[in-house]
């Protein structure tokens, strides 16, 4: 299967992950911004996180030079734009784009500003190419709960004119979950949709938690329900959907290697699972990439991916009317 032709949908990607390393120093140029190199592949190897990174924390520290230029409405337009022209030139008809606005108040943007200006590049996008998007707020559980109350609140009014969900991302603890309970409830009540990254970093249960404490709906990553027997029921039965997003897996050392990686086990069970980047160019991918990766890995056959599809049509935020597009893009073949 070519999956660079094959409409895709793409439900977890994280905007500062997937910076174009030229706009990285197109930016840092016109704004004075000193970066380590503005040579593209000596940045690049700054920016991309090698596949025998130690750990998650190791790979989250590559997200602090796309940080940097990152703090200015002009700039998150252009970049969120970038990155849904990206998506749309490989064939994805639909992305989920997640950013967390509090890392970009440095320079004294509101979160209203954020927000507002990534919505804009989408919208940009959508007007020029064969795409469709929503955007994810993103709580960092690093930071306070106060602050994650500050992005509910602030992102509230975009509710429905681009902002569909929250998140809690960054560092995984054991337990994490417990702070953010009335946030995230409040959240569910302003209206909210709920995807929680849990179980990226050895810790199963946390799974479970993002279920039962947030009401996650979906689940960033969730490699380790499969050393919790507790939280791997409750996503089979409740049908949560895991977004899954192998390279990242292992840079993280969530999995050794691909052929470790337990996609493929999961959708034989009956576990309801996407493939995703994650972040494009910190794990240095594209869908088409992580597609073939997973399917060459596995020998997954085209049945298969129309059922991943389907699962990641109806596990998106999106509208009856944009889900009733995305179907019809796989039953007639489109591209
Ligand atoms: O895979 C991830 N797990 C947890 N946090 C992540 C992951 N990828 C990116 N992030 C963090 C780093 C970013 O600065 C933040 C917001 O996009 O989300
Ligand atoms: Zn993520």
């Amino acid at each position: 299967m070519n999956f660079s032709l094959l409409p895709k949908i793409e439900l977890h990607c994280h905007l500062d992950g997937s910076l174009r390393p030229e706009t990285i120093i197109d930016i840092a140029k016109q704004e004075g911004i000193r970066l380590p190199s503005v040579e593209i592949e000596a940045l690049e190897r700054e920016l991309i996180a090698p596949l025998n990174c130690e750990s998650l924390d190791e790979y989250l520290k590559r997200f602090a030079i796309p940080n940097l230029v990152m703090q200015s409405k002009e700039n998150l337009r252009r970049i969120s734009f970038e990155l849904f022209e990206d998506a749309a030139q490989e064939n994805v008809k639909y992305m989920e784009v997640r950013f967390a606005p509090l890392l970009h108040t440095v320079k004294g943007l509101s979160v209203d500003e954020i927000i507002e200006s990534v919505i804009d590049g989408m919208k940009d996008a959508e007007a020029q190419f064969d795409i469709k998007g929503n955007i994810i707020l993103s709580c960092m559980r690093t930071m306070s709960v106060e602050s994650a109350f500050e992005v509910v609140e602030d992102g509230k009014k975009f509710l429905g004119k681009g902002v569909v969900a929250i998140d809690l991302c960054a560092s995984e603890e054991e337990g994490f979950c417990g702070k953010f309970v009335e946030p995230i409830a409040l959240a569910r009540e302003y209206g909210y949709r709920v995807t929680i990254h849990a179980g990226e970093t050895g810790i199963g249960k946390n799974v479970l938690e993002a279920v039962e404490l947030l009401g996650a709906e979906r689940i960033g990553h969730g490699v380790f329900i499969k050393d919790c027997v507790e939280a791997y029921d409750v996503v089979k039965e409740k049908q949560v959907v895991l977004e899954m997003c192998p390279t990242s897996n292992v840079q993280t050392k969530a999995v050794p290697q691909y052929s470790e990686h337990p996609i493929y086990q999961f959708h034989k069970d009956g576990i309801k699972v996407t493939v995703n980047t994650d972040n494009r160019t910190v794990s240095d991918t594209t869908m088409a990439n992580e597609c073939t990766v997973v399917f060459n890995e596995f020998n997954i056959n085209e049945e298969d991916y129309q059922q991943i599809y389907l699962t990641s049509v109806e596990a998106c935020f999106a509208d009856g009317e944009t889900k009733e597009k995305l179907k019809k893009y796989i039953y007639n073949g489109e591209q």
